[in-house]
């Protein structure tokens, strides 16, 4: 389904933030990797969400769901030997789920999104899992991918963080399962080092002991752990909401946004700093943010890795900003959804934004006039480019059509019905 986005110049109301798409993800394995029955209060319902419900189900959980609640009676150290798993296009997910597929003896994951999962590498991953004995047949370091293992050995582990921090979030979860103990060393760089915070604090809550150096870059994990069985609360999501943020500070807003914890560990809780330091008026207490717009913003520069899916969105906002903007240490980012430098730089080019990119690093020459608009954008199966590009399409000067708009609902289904909530003129067109 496509969306069309018409030029809106105001934007007001209040929006519960969605719940997050990470912590989701990650309360529902460590309930999986329980024994005994957990509670996940307000989890997030997304397609990602759904793709780690599925598998934690094929390998042996019990996950019964109300609107408020899930309850998942978990499988401990011993999955069902499954033969075949779907991860859709949930890159965390099939990560994680690559490191529990290693306990049994063989499991196919099937490359469900050849142009967009089917592209991401997971060689830094597969050569940790081979050298714990782990056998794995892929296409080059990708989808699809066939795993061989049963007794994954503990032990001396290196794991590259330069690609993404997920291959050790994954590490993480498997080896206090493990019958050795484990140390784990990150070799090279850790991306995204961030939400390497979001995993270790799920696995303390999750009752796991981890000795993790300062600089996130060695771990000891003790092996014979068990996850206990636990109730978690989902708290709300900062890279969904930095797009809805964004469109509050290109627009004429009052715009509040419930559920955004002022100390989560979440790294995109960064984007209100991001904001303030575009001098878009803002507030946040109590879990609460209050955008209240004036469409005037002053360009920045910013290590983006520190919020690293919220930097698409913050980029849509630059596009209209005083001056230029800088996003560096962010090559991480053409390993995602889609190449999100040059394919995201290309959409923004049709809709008339003024940007640049480099190896590593995306450049904006803000344009406070507005852009053109009036074109028809690509998602490249994207939720973060539909996002962002329904930002500046909020500001241009003729409506734009986002072709394929629904693979918005990987991380937030609702965005647009929030986004219409708000006085946003956003139609879906058939
Ligand atoms: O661990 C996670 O849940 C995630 C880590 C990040 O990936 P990278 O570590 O590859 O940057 C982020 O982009 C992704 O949305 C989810
Ligand atoms: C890249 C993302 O998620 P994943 O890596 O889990 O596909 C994202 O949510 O922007």
């Amino acid at each position: 389904m496509d969306m069309i986005v018409t030029p809106t110049g105001k934007l007001n109301g209040e929006i519960q933030a969605l719940s997050s798409k990470n912590y989701t993800t990650r309360y529902l394995l460590v309930s999986a990797l329980a024994e005994g029955t957990s509670t996940i209060l307000y989890p997030a319902h997304s397609e990602d969400g759904e793709a780690m419900r599925r598998c934690i189900r094929d390998l042996g959980a019990t996950v019964e769901e109300d609107d408020e609640k899930i309850v998942i009676t978990g499988f401990g150290r011993h999955p069902r030997a499954t033969k075949e798993l779907d991860v859709g296009n949930a890159g965390a997910v099939l990560r994680f789920v690559m490191s529990i597929a290693a306990l049994l003896p063989e499991v196919h994951f099937v490359n469900s999104y050849p142009a967009s999962l089917g592209k991401r590498p997971h060689d830094d991953l597969i050569a940790a899992l081979e050298s714990m004995g782990v056998r794995i047949e892929h296409e080059n370091g990708r989808l699809p991918m066939t795993i061989r293992g049963g007794n994954p050995r503990g032990g001396k582990i290196q794991v590259s963080g330069s690609v993404s921090s997920q291959f050790l979030s994954s590490l993480l979860f498997l080896t206090p399962l493990l019958d050795e103990d484990s140390e784990i060393e990150v070799l090279h760089d850790l991306k995204s080092k961030v939400v390497v915070g979001q995993t270790l604090e799920v696995l303390e809550q999750a009752g796991i002991v981890i000795e993790a150096s300062d600089d996130l870059m060695h771990y000891r994990i003790p092996g014979r752990q068990k996850y206990k069985a636990q109730t978690y609360t989902v708290q709300g999501d900062y890279p969904g909401s930095a797009a809805i943020l964004a469109a509050a500070a290109v627009t004429e807003s009052d715009v509040v946004v419930h559920r955004l914890m002022e100390d989560s560990k979440q790294g995109e809780r960064a984007v209100v700093d991001v904001l303030k330091a575009m001098n878009v008026p803002l507030a946040h207490e109590n879990g609460i943010v209050r955008v209240r717009g004036n469409g005037k913003l002053t360009a920045g520069e910013f290590d983006g890795d520190e919020f690293t899916d919220g930097v698409l969105a913050m980029v849509a906002a630059a596009v209209f900003a005083e001056g230029t903007s800088r996003f560096y240490n962010v090559e991480n980012l053409r390993y995602k959804e889609c190449d999100r430098i040059t394919d995201y730089l290309t959409e923004l080019r049709k809709a008339g934004a003024n940007v640049e990119e480099k190896r590593d690093e995306i450049i904006v020459h803000g344009r406070p006039e507005g852009v053109e608009g009036g074109v028809e954008i690509d998602a490249h199966y994207d939720h973060r480019v539909i996002m962002a590009l329904t930002v500046v399409g909020l500001r241009s000067a003729r409506p734009i059509r986002i072709k394929d708009a629904h693979h918005v609902a990987k991380s937030y289904p609702i965005y647009f019905d929030h986004l219409k909530s708000l006085g946003a003129q956003v139609e879906w067109a058939d």
